[in-house]
């Protein structure tokens, strides 16, 4: 029977979602089935394209000559029928091509063009062993090519009796080990023994081995028989060439917290809020309903036990648990409490690891040994089967979003996963996206909430000083003086102190030094941006533009100015201040460094510093019992952006902050440093009051028709000239305007605040919406006509509810 493949074919600058049929050559057919990459002949000149095979049929849809699928690329198929899934519908709802999809789930190992081997992994028949591999353990693909043996190869790997490797050589390659396992029964070592001379003590004592080995099917590593019975390695030899033994070369997965100790922990018993939350999400676990949970826990109120013993519940019923957290809080102490917890049995993704290292985990999940995947954003798409749990910790931190294409949302694809699996999610934070905490509100989500601290520990003081004061009474440093005396304190008393920069925002925009007045849009109700390049003000969204003011609109002082400061500068600063304080910096400049971001928290773990700065990657997770004051010294900077999420960004830094500070016996104090002491993003931090907060940006966001009441999407055009990005921006609009709702509204176009990026100008719109039946299809048919223009060097980004507007 002919059989034809479905596949989704990578031809840069003519993507498309839609599949080409292919012929299925007879050799390939027992081989090929969807997930695998194959090669194909693509357009006019045929020349060779990589595509993934997402369908195969018995009747082609396409009526002219097919073309051949001309090689194969995997033994076994690298995405499944679930992640293919996940892939069409992402590419779907995000704008992007399947194609791009598919290659973002994969680990970068797999992309690239490695060299492939295939490697024995199990035991085959003898001709096999001697026709297939030559007698060797493995042969390279390009070999197994050449001879036509793949279709076989493929036969083995169904039953798992070989593998395919990826040779990667960014470092170090696989660690192997070798060992022997016995060729002969237990009778027929038996028969060796007998026919052996009665010197032949070490011959006798292998044969020993052998015989154990044959009956627990077990190998051993020739290590271990030069250190347990003194075996040396020509014993060995000499018995491989009597056929008594193979020598395997077995890999050892690199483990990049190897050196790092990991003590078991026991489940914690819950406090009854714990207990309340933790049983609400083990009835969905053990029911396998695919509820969505919103788990809102103050700093420190024990989110992380709920997980490990929810975890733990999984587990128990055999399946496997997917967790992700922010990529700046993957940090050895978060690694820690599941590696203490659940030991091998987790792998760890994160963007410290090589490619290599990464792979390797990834392989560790594909083979079905880690039963629980903690990572970043990317995890999501680990291919752990049978899933009971997935959790997302802090979910409303903006990375979980993929800024480039596919521009998707980690918290979206863990919901559609969740569904997939009858498994239930959840979202975990103290400070909730407004988004989230709306759809618990309307019952979308399930609201579970820890309202105190473990212990009923106190949340930390919150002291807001206003620098407009400070500047007035002669302080021009960047530490006021209340802040100055509690780290004259702490130093005094051997206790820790956290000190944040907050660099969003860092110099775009103009603030008055005097009365703290950003100047607003006139329109949008939101700060203006300063241009450079243009030496104007301009509103992001609606496109209105005014000169740069020369003093302040309101308190007629001359010191309004550029804002901000960097790192460097303040750690000159502090030294001065404190010439004996010793001081870590952590910025993206100290942490470049692989491994550099752990060794600097570690340092600070253990007291070799008493202060520790540095930008937002300081924020989150540390759980330093030592820390009793946090300074943050400038506040107001994301207040600044020309971002409708502005305000929640401030709460949600300024809170989470807050929470590093008296996390075990010892009282907590923060200093918060701002030119705007009124806002009532830094007043209900103050007061730690996400609900108040909550209901009144909720106000805010009402009034100024922005999410979660409207739907967004961004539409931005770039290309060298600035003439053609925005011509092509008013194309767009001309394009979709007829088809929207009366109560659509579309902002811009406007240039980005960095209008020139690489050389390119972009131009944007933001389209706020209800209810638009009709935009995603035409947003589709954009992205489509959008291919023919990208070789004209036009580029179109289209971004469903966009995270990142500068
Ligand atoms: N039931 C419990 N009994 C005693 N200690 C607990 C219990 N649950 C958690 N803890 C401890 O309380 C501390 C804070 O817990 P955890 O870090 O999980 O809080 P969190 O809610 O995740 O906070 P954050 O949002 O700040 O990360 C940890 O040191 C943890 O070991
Ligand atoms: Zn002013
Ligand atoms: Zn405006």
């Amino acid at each position: 029977m002919d059989l034809f493949a479905k596949v989704i074919v990578d031809v840069p600058t003519m993507q498309t979602n839609q599949p080409y049929d292919y012929y299925i050559p007879t050799a390939y057919q027992d081989q090929i089935v969807p997930g695998m990459r194959v090669e194909v002949p693509f357009g006019k000149g045929s020349r060779k394209v990589q595509g993934f095979v997402v369908n195969i049929v018995d009747q082609p849809a396409f009526e002219g000559e097919l073309k051949k699928i001309t090689d194969v690329m995997d033994l076994y198929p690298v995405l499944n029928e679930e992640l293919l899934q996940l892939g069409k519908e992402m590419a779907d709802k995000t704008f992007s091509f399947q194609i791009t999809c598919y290659q973002t789930m994969l680990p970068a190992a797999l992309k690239s063009t490695y060299e492939k081997k295939i490697r024995l992994i199990d035991e085959i028949p003898e001709d096999h062993f001697f026709d297939l591999f030559k007698g060797k353990n493995e042969i390279s693909w390009q070999e197994a090519e050449d001879r036509g043996v793949l279709p076989k190869m493929a036969e083995l790997k169904k039953k798992e009796a070989v593998e395919t490797v990826y040779i990667v050589k960014d470092k170090v390659n696989k660690k192997k080990i070798r060992k022997i396992e016995p060729r002969l029964s237990f009778e027929q070592l038996e028969e060796e023994k007998a026919g052996l001379r009665k010197t032949a003590k070490k011959q006798k004592q292998l044969l020993d081995v052998l015989q154990q080995l044959s009956l627990s099917k077990k190998r051993s590593s020739t290590e271990a028989l030069k250190k347990d019975y003194a075996i040396q390695s020509a014993s060995v030899r000499e018995a491989e060439k009597k056929g008594w033994l193979r020598i395997v070369e077995e890999e050892v997965y690199r483990d990049p917290f190897e050196h790092i100790d990991f003590e078991r922990t026991k489940p914690l018993p819950l406090t009854s809020a714990q207990q309340k939350a933790f049983e609400a999400i083990h009835h969905a676990v053990n029911e396998q309903r695919d509820d969505v949970f919103l788990l809102k826990g103050v700093t420190g109120s024990g989110k992380t036990e709920i997980y490990l013993q929810t975890i733990a519940a999984v587990l128990e019923k055999k399946q496997t648990a997917l967790m992700l957290v922010p990529e700046i809080a993957l940090t050895p102490q978060m690694v820690k409490s599941f590696k203490g917890r659940f030991g091998d049995e987790v792998a760890v993704l994160h963007s410290g690891l090589s490619v290599g290292e990464k792979y390797d985990e990834w392989r560790k999940i594909e083979r079905e040994e880690a039963k629980v995947v903690v990572g970043a954003r990317s995890s999501i798409f680990a291919p752990v089967k049978n899933i009971g749990v997935i959790i997302i910790d802090e979910e409303h931190e903006s990375s979980y979003k993929q800024s480039e294409n596919p521009r998707y949302h980690a918290r979206d694809a863990a919901i559609w996963r969740g569904k997939y699996h009858s498994c239930p999610v959840i979202l975990g934070s103290a400070t909730p996206s407004l988004e989230s905490r709306a759809r618990a509100q309307k019952k979308v989500y399930q609201l579970l909430e820890l309202p105190e601290r473990v212990n009923k520990k106190a949340l930390p003081l919150v002291k807001v000083v206003d620098m407009r004061q400070e500047m007035k009474e002669g302080n021009r440093s960047s530490f006021s003086i209340p802040l100055q005396d509690g780290i004259r304190d702490r130093i005094k008393k051997g206790e820790q102190i956290v000190l944040l920069l907050n660099r969003r925002g860092y110099s775009s925009f103009v603030m008055c030094r005097d009365c703290g007045f950003v100047l607003p849009c006139p329109n949008c109700d939101i700060s203006l941006t300063l241009h450079m390049d243009t030496r104007t003000m301009k509103c992001h969204y609606c496109g209105h533009e005014e000169a740069i003011p020369h003093q302040c609109p309101v308190c007629h002082s001359p010191k309004i100015r550029y804002y901000g400061t960097g790192t460097q500068k303040v750690q000159e600063e502090l030294e001065a201040v404190f010439p004996d304080a010793r001081v870590i910096r952590m910025d993206v400049d100290t942490t470049r460094k692989k491994g550099a971001h752990e060794k600097l928290l570690t340092a600070f773990g253990n007291q070799e510093a008493d202060i520790l700065l540095g930008t937002q990657m300081i924020a989150k997770g540390l759980d330093f019992p030592n820390i009793t004051l946090v300074g943050v010294l400038n506040a107001d900077t994301a207040l600044g952006l020309p971002d409708f999420r502005s305000s929640e960004k401030t709460f949600q830094l300024l809170t989470q902050v807050s929470g590093r500070a008296g996390r075990a016996d010892l009282i907590g104090e923060v200093v918060v440093q701002t030119f705007n002491p009124e806002h009532y993003a830094v007043q209900f931090a103050q007061k730690h009051d996400y609900d108040h907060f909550y209901q009144m940006e909720m106000n805010v966001r009402h009034q100024g028709n922005y999410p979660p009441y409207y739907f967004t999407v961004s539409i931005t055009a770039s290309h060298e000239e600035e003439r053609i990005a925005a011509r092509k921006m008013q194309e767009i609009i001309h394009f979709l305007l007829p088809h929207l709702q009366k109560d659509t509204i579309v902002l811009g176009p406007t240039p980005k605040a960095i209008a020139r990026v690489n050389k390119k100008y972009y131009y944007q719109i933001l389209i706020k919406y209800k209810y638009e039946p009709m935009l995603k299809p035409m947003l589709h048919q954009l992205l489509n006509q959008s291919q023919k223009e990208i070789s004209k060097g036009l580029q179109i980004a289209i971004d469903s509810e966009p995270m990142d507007f500068i």
